[in-house]
C-alpha cells in the first residue's frame, strides 16, 4: 500500500489516493470523519479551527460500503477557501493581486526562508502553503481507513499526551490501547490523568498569556501485533525504522524512542531486555516490554509503545527576529493567528503514522488483494506463531 497527499492549506481541498489497499474491507465513512474531527480537536489550538469541520468525500475505490481493491481518492474541502480565492488562485493575476498576502518576512522554526530559496519563489507563501500542518489531515483520512482494517484484524491502537511544556502526565506502564483510547477520548488534552490535565491546560494559557508556545510528548500503543512485521535481513525493511520515519515526518516532530527509549542508556542490559516465556493459550509471550514491542526491526507479539517529541509552535506573538528577504533588514515577526499548542491534535497524527505504517507492514507480508485472504492468513499466522 502506498499513498500520496495533495493541497495547499488555504487553496481549495486536500486530496489523497490510497492505492494497494485490499479488496472487500468494510468502510465505515462516519468513522473517517470522527478521525478527522479527532485530529481538530484538542486544548490550545487557534482561530482556524473555528473555520473548517473537516468532511471527508470519497470519490473513488469504495462500492456499496467496500473497498474495491482499487485506488482509493479521498477529498476534504477547506472552508477557509472563501476567503482566499484571489490570493489562492489558478489563473495569473495583476501585480497588485499577487502583492495581496505576498510574503516577504520569513518565519524563525518554519520552511518559509529555506524552501524559498531552494525553489527560487520570491512569495514566500508558495511555500508556507505546502509546509503547513495543515497536509495532515489527510494522512489521518488515509489511517482512518487503515484502522478499519486493522480493527477487523483484532488490532488495537491507541494515543496520548504524556507531556506539555514540562508538565507530565503519571500513567502507568501498563495500560491496554483500548482503555487509553477511552480515556484519553474524555481529557482535552488527550491526558489519561485527570490530574495532569488541568495541569496542562494551565500551562498552555499561562504560556499563550505570555505570549509563547510550547511542545509535548506523544505516546502511541499498539495491541495483538502479529510477530515478524519488518525484518531484520535489510537496514530499510525494519519496521521500527520505518516508523521513526513516519513519526519525525510530521510538522515540528523531533524525536523518537521505543519502549524505554533513552533511559536505555542508564539502564542495566537485565532492566531492558524481556525475558522470555511461553504458556498454552497465549503461545510466545514475554515477562516485561521495556523494548517497546521489537527485536531486531520486527514485531516481536509485545504492544508496540512509541514516543514523539514535539518542539513548541514556531509561530510566537511575542515576536522573534528575522529577515525581510526584499531589503534585508531585520524585523520583528508578526502573527495573525496561530496555534499555542497543537499536542492533543499532533497526538492524534502520530497515532495515523504508527497505523499506516503497521497496515503497510501487514499488507506486505501477508496475502491480502481480498479482505477475506488476509484475515485467513493472519489467523493461520497466529496459530503458527503460538505453536512455532
Ligand atoms: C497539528 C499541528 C498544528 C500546527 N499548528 C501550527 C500553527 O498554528 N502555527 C505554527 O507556526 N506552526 C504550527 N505547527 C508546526 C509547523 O507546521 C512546523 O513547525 C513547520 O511546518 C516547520 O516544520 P518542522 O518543525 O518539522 O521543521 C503545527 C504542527 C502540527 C503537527
Ligand atoms: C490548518 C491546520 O493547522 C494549521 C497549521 C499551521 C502550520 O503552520 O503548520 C498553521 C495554522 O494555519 P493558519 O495559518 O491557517 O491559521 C494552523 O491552523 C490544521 O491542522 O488543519
Amino acid at each position: 500500500m502506498r499513498f500520496l497527499t495533495a493541497g495547499e492549506s488555504h487553496g481549495k481541498e486536500l486530496t489523497t489516493i490510497i492505492d494497494g489497499f485490499p479488496a472487500g474491507v468494510p468502510i465505515d465513512i462516519d468513522q473517517i470523519n470522527h478521525e478527522l474531527k479527532r485530529r481538530q480537536g484538542g486544548y490550545g489550538r487557534g482561530g482556524r479551527m473555528k473555520i473548517e469541520t473537516d468532511t471527508v468525500e470519497i470519490t473513488s475505490g469504495i462500492r456499496h460500503g467496500k473497498t474495491l481493491g482499487s485506488p482509493i481518492t479521498c477529498i476534504v474541502k477547506n472552508d477557509d477557501f472563501k476567503n482566499w480565492e484571489t490570493v489562492m488562485g489558478l489563473f495569473p493575476v495583476s501585480d497588485k493581486e499577487k502583492a495581496m498576502r505576498r510574503v516577504a518576512k520569513p518565519r524563525p522554526g518554519h520552511a518559509d526562508l529555506v524552501g524559498g530559496i531552494k525553489y527560487q519563489h520570491n512569495d514566500l507563501r508558495n511555500v508556507l502553503e505546502r509546509s503547513s500542518a495543515r497536509e495532515t489531515t489527510m494522512r489521518v483520512a488515509v489511517a482512518a481507513i487503515c484502522k478499519q482494517l486493522l480493527q477487523a484484524l483484532d488490532i488495537e491502537v491507541a494515543s496520548h499526551v504524556l507531556e506539555i511544556g514540562g508538565v507530565k502526565a503519571e500513567v502507568s506502564d501498563a495500560l491496554p490501547a483500548k482503555q487509553i483510547a477511552i480515556l484519553a477520548e474524555q481529557s482535552s488534552v488527550r491526558c489519561v490523568d485527570v490530574k495532569s490535565e488541568e495541569r496542562m491546560k494551565t500551562k498552555i494559557d499561562q504560556t499563550k498569556k505570555e505570549g509563547n508556545t510550547i511542545g509535548g510528548i506523544v505516546e502511541v500503543v499498539v495491541d495483538h501485533v502479529p510477530m515478524g512485521l519488518g525484518s531484520y535481513t535489510q537496514w530499510d525493511a525494519k519496521l521500527d525504522g520505518k516508523i521513526a520515519q513516519a513519526i519525525v515526518s510530521i510538522n515540528a516532530f523531533k524525536g523518537v524512542e521505543f519502549g524505554v527509549g533513552f533511559k536505555a542508556s542508564e539502564r542495566l542490559g537485565s532492566d531492558v531486555m524481556d525475558e522470555i516465556i511461553w504458556d498454552d493459550t497465549q503461545g510466545y509471550s514475554r515477562k516485561s516490554n521495556h523494548l517497546g514491542g521489537f527485536e531486531g526491526g520486527m514485531t516481536n507479539g509485545m504492544p508496540i509503545v512509541v514516543r514523539g517529541v514535539m518542539k513548541p509552535i514556531p509561530t510566537l506573538y511575542k515576536p522573534l527576529m528575522s529577515v525581510n528577504i526584499d531589503n534585508k533588514e531585520p524585523f520583528k515577526a508578526s502573527v495573525e493567528r496561530s496555534d499555542s499548542s497543537a499536542v492533543p491534535a499532533a497526538c492524534v497524527i502520530a497515532e495515523a503514522m504508527v497505523i499506516i505504517e503497521v497496515a503497510k507492514a501487514i499488507l506486505d507480508k501477508f496475502d491480502s488483494d481480498s479482505f477475506e485472504h488476509l484475515q485467513t492468513a493472519v489467523a493461520e499466522y497466529r496459530e503458527y506463531t503460538k505453536n512455532f
